[in-house]
């Protein structure tokens, strides 16, 4: 691909090569024939209300970070490749148990099986988010070499899936539309491609303007879109500009372990990437626990009432007549709501049963205590005495 020019001409031909190369590299990363498809040993189980992976080459102070945001030790040293397996600790932070995995570096050619670098994907491709570790002193293109060792294994960092609806078929031929003009990608480009996957019946719709890449990773359907936080350490051996400049880049923060610097920022974008919603049960009559909240996520179940409620009791939800939800997801406080109800982090929820007459289908709002009306009134002048 490199030795061919990138014109008109030769674009049909580029954009077979890359589908060819996609495929061979899911063909590599399909666990060996009679094998677990595990990480050798790798995998630890997962623990608390997020998991989040370390990664970066040698040497760039992994195992510091993690002995110094969870207290569990992890052996650190001068040398490179001190770290040979997953060690895994916890954050706690805002109420909530967060898994940090610090692993091995990881070099060049990681994704080609080089050093334990298909293992220590693995396990990043089994974290909520990752966090990209770099040595502030070294060079700026570290960044991208381990953001294109990541996307050879199919890791999509801080990447949206493209918009590109496409459903296979058994009959009919292609269908090929656009709601938009296309500047990457043409009919028979497109063509050629699903041809290259020995795709002859599908519907496909673009609705942005996409490159092969895109569809190729449509096609593949294997992708992980990650969010990424790139982790600047060792600013306590570079310059005041440096720093800013480092700091001023997207998703980016500069820490020193060294210097205990501004851990705080990191563990608060973190939190932030990781989109936790705490929502606290609030028995009738009494303060809801605020050490223990119910942890719902949107990527892990959702963050519904609906969502809520399974998560205290699988049964729990035949027996729920209505919730009540102080808190910023809450148009008036208390809001009646339903099942249906999307929660934000910090609500606060009681949980109304019906009464038993009432699962027969009679008697609503038999008991005064019951009566939403009433509730919503005292609860206006009393919230938390309800
Ligand atoms: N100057 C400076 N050195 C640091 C900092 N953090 C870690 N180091 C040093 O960097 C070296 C490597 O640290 P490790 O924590 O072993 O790095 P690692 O990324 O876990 O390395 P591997 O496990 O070998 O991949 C050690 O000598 C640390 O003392 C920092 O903030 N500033
Ligand atoms: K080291
Ligand atoms: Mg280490």
């Amino acid at each position: 691909m490199a030795r061919t020019q990138k014109n008109k001409a030769t674009e049909y031909h580029l954009g077979q090569l890359k589908a060819k190369i996609a495929k061979l590299r899911t063909q590599l990363l399909e666990p060996p024939k009679g094998s677990s498809g595990a990480g050798d040993g790798f995998e630890v189980t997962k623990f608390g209300h997020g998991r989040v992976a370390l990664i970066g080459f040698p040497s760039v102070g992994k195992s510091t970070l993690l002995t110094m945001l969870t207290g569990t030790h992890s052996e650190a040293a001068s040398y490179e490749f001190t770290t040979l397996t997953c060690i895994p600790g916890i954050i706690h932070y805002n109420d909530t148990k967060i898994q940090l995995l610090d692993l091995p570096g990881i070099i060049e050619g990681a994704s080609e099986g080089k050093g334990r670098g298909r293992q220590v994907i693995a396990v990043s491709k089994s974290s909520d988010i990752v966090l990209m570790v770099l040595d502030a002193s070294k060079s700026e293109g570290h960044r991208q070499i381990l953001t294109k060792e990541l996307e050879a294994v199919g890791l999509r960092l801080n990447k949206k899936p493209p918009r590109i609806y496409f459903k296979k078929k058994k009959t009919g031929g292609i269908s090929f539309n656009s709601t938009l003009t296309l500047t990457h990608v043409d009919e028979k480009l497109c063509y050629q491609i699903l041809h290259e996957y020995k795709i002859h019946n599908a519907e496909i719709l673009f609705r942005e303007d996409a490159t092969v890449d895109d569809l190729i990773d449509v096609i593949e359907g294997n992708r992980k879109y990650m969010k990424c936080i790139y982790v600047y350490n060792k600013i306590d051996v570079i310059g005041i500009d440096d720093v800013d400049k480092l700091a001023r880049q997207p998703n980016s923060v500069v820490i020193s372990c060294n210097l205990k610097l501004n851990f705080d920022r990191l563990l608060a974008k973190m939190w932030e990437e990781m989109g936790l919603v705490r929502v606290y049960t609030k028995p009738q009559g009494q303060q809801p626990d605020f050490t223990d909240p119910v942890v719902l996520s949107t990527d892990r179940g959702g963050c519904m009432v609906e969502d809520f409620c399974n998560h205290i009791h699988r049964n729990l939800i035949k027996d729920v007549k209505y919730v009540l939800v102080w808190g910023t997801s809450a148009r008036h406080h208390p809001q009646h709501c339903g099942l249906g109800h999307a929660l934000h982090d910090e609500d606060m929820v009681q949980i109304v049963k019906r009464k038993e007459k009432e699962e027969g289908g009679r008697g609503r709002f038999k008991s005064h205590s019951t009566d939403p009306a009433r509730i919503s009134d005292r609860e206006k002048k009393a919230p938390l005495k309800t």
